[in-house]
This record gives C-alpha cells, structure tokens and sequence, in this order.
C-alpha cells in the first residue's frame, strides 16, 4: 500500500474523482430553462427534459473526466491524489471514456433537435462545449489565464439555460435570460471556490487563476459580493415585475451563502480547511437554483 493510500482509502479517493454533488451544476440550468418555459406556455415535455438533463450529465463527465487528463499534462494534478489518471495511471483509457461520455451526451441533443426539427439546441451545445474545451485543452487552456469564471457563467448561464427553454417553445425569452445571469454566476462561484486551496500548485503550474491573481484575502471579499449579487439581482427582478413574487423562495438558501462567506472569510489561507468550500458553494447553488425554479413552475 503506498502512503497515499493509507491516508485516503481508495473509496473515498474515488467518489473525490467522480464528485458526485457536482452533476447538479449540469441539472440546473435544465431545470431552470425548462420552468421558465412552463411558466410562459403551460407545456411541458417530458421526454425533452429528461433526455436534455442525462445529455447535460454526460456531457459535463466529459469536462471533468477529460480536464484530469489534459491537467496531468501540465503537472498541476501531480499531487491530485483524486485524478482519474493518478488513480488509475491509464491516460488514454481516461481520455477515451471521456470521449464516450461526450458523443452520447452529444447524441442526446442530436435527438432533441431531430424531434425539434430544428438544430438550434445542438449549435448551442456545441458552443458550450467548445467553450469546455477552450478552459481546459491545448493549445487554449484559458483556465489557466483566469478566464474559466467568464466561460463557466456563458456556458451553464445564457447558454445552456436558453437552450433548454428554447428545447421547449422553439423560441427565446428575456426573463429566461435574466434567470441564465443568475444560474450562471453562481455556476462561477463554484469554480472560483475551487482555486482557494490550490493557490501553491496553480502557482508551481504556471495557472493564474483569479485566486492567483487576487490574493485568498481579496478573494474572500469578492466572493461576498458576487454571493450577494444573486439574491440582490433576483429581488430587484421581482420588484420590477419581471420574476413571479415566489422566485424569491430561493432567498431560502441564504443560510448556506452566510456559511460559504463566513467559511472562506475565516479559512481563505488555509489550504486544508479551506479545501471544502467549494462543496458549500454546490450547496449554495443547489438550492438558489432549485427553488428559483420552483418559483417560476409555481
Ligand atoms: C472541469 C471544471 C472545473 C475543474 O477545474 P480545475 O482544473 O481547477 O479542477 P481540478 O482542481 O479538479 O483539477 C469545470 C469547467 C467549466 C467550464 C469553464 C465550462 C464547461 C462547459 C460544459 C461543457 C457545459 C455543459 C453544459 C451542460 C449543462 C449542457
Ligand atoms: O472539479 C471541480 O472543481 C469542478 C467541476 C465542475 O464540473 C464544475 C462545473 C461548474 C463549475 C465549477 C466546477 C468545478 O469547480
């Protein structure tokens, strides 16, 4: 047994890689598509949603799957103990699997825009990807530079929020856009939680993510802002008449945004401690979104 595997059972070394909690950033934007698109017509197709939410899934285990295999290129997983290539020491059958995750996720859309006749959610889906790809793949690997937040919020924000509705009407709306902004900034504040503990082997990579850039102090402070920006922007959203009065249901999931900010505010330079904040920010982005949801159905 080597050492790594004494301090982390390889089960739980396992469930780290495949992150479980982290394919709700896949469902969400679905589900928030999808409602404001229920809330605007009354119909509602199952077979589209559920197709849209198993490709969404697929799609985001080729992003992850894949990103442990172009990281392990750069050398900045190499004390990953969680990566898919680390724990299995196969690369090419990592990035294979990742590959089949992504055409049958692909090929989910595709049967979507077949039902559609219409090949709008699959030219948007491809662009997500592509913007997937941009964040982690050579020659781009814009994560690198700091630019992953802007990607991240245009991926699982308007873009793929107004790909599901426009799954279910064929068309475009404004307030599913306004609800995209707010889906896509806390999909952001996912992955900018991410870089709180990973300050030193970015750095020894060469990858200036904006904890890199900031500092863990300033980033702290940020992350206040950009939390509050969601339940601030979803309110002015209701007072103006935009949003229905029970979207602001998801104002219920303030206790876990108190705790994401109170947690890195505490623990921002403090690797170990501040290693699970990410998972509070999936938390955080759980509920804001499933009960932004549940307003717009009510
Ligand atoms: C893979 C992602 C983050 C991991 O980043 P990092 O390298 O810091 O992680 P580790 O520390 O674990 O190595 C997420 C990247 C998100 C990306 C900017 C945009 C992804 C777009 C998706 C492909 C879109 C899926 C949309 C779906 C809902 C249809
Ligand atoms: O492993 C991670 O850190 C992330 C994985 C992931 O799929 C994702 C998706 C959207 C926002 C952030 C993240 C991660 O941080």
């Amino acid at each position: 047994m080597t050492t790594q595997q004494i301090l982390y059972p390889k089960s739980k070394l396992w469930m780290a890689a495949i992150k479980p909690p982290m394919y709700s950033v896949a469902i969400m934007p679905i589900w928030v598509g999808t409602s404001v698109a229920f809330a605007e017509t009354k119909n509602f197709n199952a077979t589209i949603f559920t197709t849209f939410i198993a490709a969404a899934i697929l799609i985001l285990a080729w992003e992850n799957i894949s990103n442990d295999v172009f990281d392990s290129e750069t050398g900045i997983d190499k004390n990953k103990h969680h990566s898919l290539v680390n724990l299995t020491g196969k690369k090419l059958v990592v990035f294979w699997l990742g590959n089949l995750c992504l055409i049958l996720g692909l090929l989910g859309i595709l049967a979507i825009a077949t039902w559609q006749k219409d090949l709008t959610v699959i030219g948007v889906i491809l662009l997500c990807c592509a913007l997937g790809y941009m964040y982690q793949g050579p020659p781009f690997r814009l994560g690198y530079q700091g630019l992953g937040e802007i990607l991240c919020f245009f991926a699982f924000g308007p873009l793929a929020v107004g790909a599901a509705y426009y799954s279910q009407t064929q068309t475009w709306s404004m307030t599913s856009l306004l609800a995209s902004v707010i889906v896509g900034i806390v999909t952001s504040l996912i992955l900018f939680c991410s870089h709180f503990h990973q300050v030193d082997d970015d750095i020894a990579a060469g990858k200036r993510s904006p904890i890199v850039r900031l500092g863990t102090k300033t980033g702290s402070q940020v992350l206040i802002w950009f939390t509050a920006s969601i339940y601030l922007l979803t309110l002015i959203l209701v007072l103006w008449g935009i949003f229905p009065v029970w979207t602001l249901l998801s104002w219920l999931s303030l206790p876990y945004a108190f705790k994401l900010c109170r947690h890195v505010q505490q623990y921002h330079n403090q690797p170990d401690k501040v290693s699970n904040c990410k998972f509070i920010a999936v938390a955080v982005h759980f509920w804001a979104c499933l009960l932004l949801g549940v307003g717009f159905v009510l």
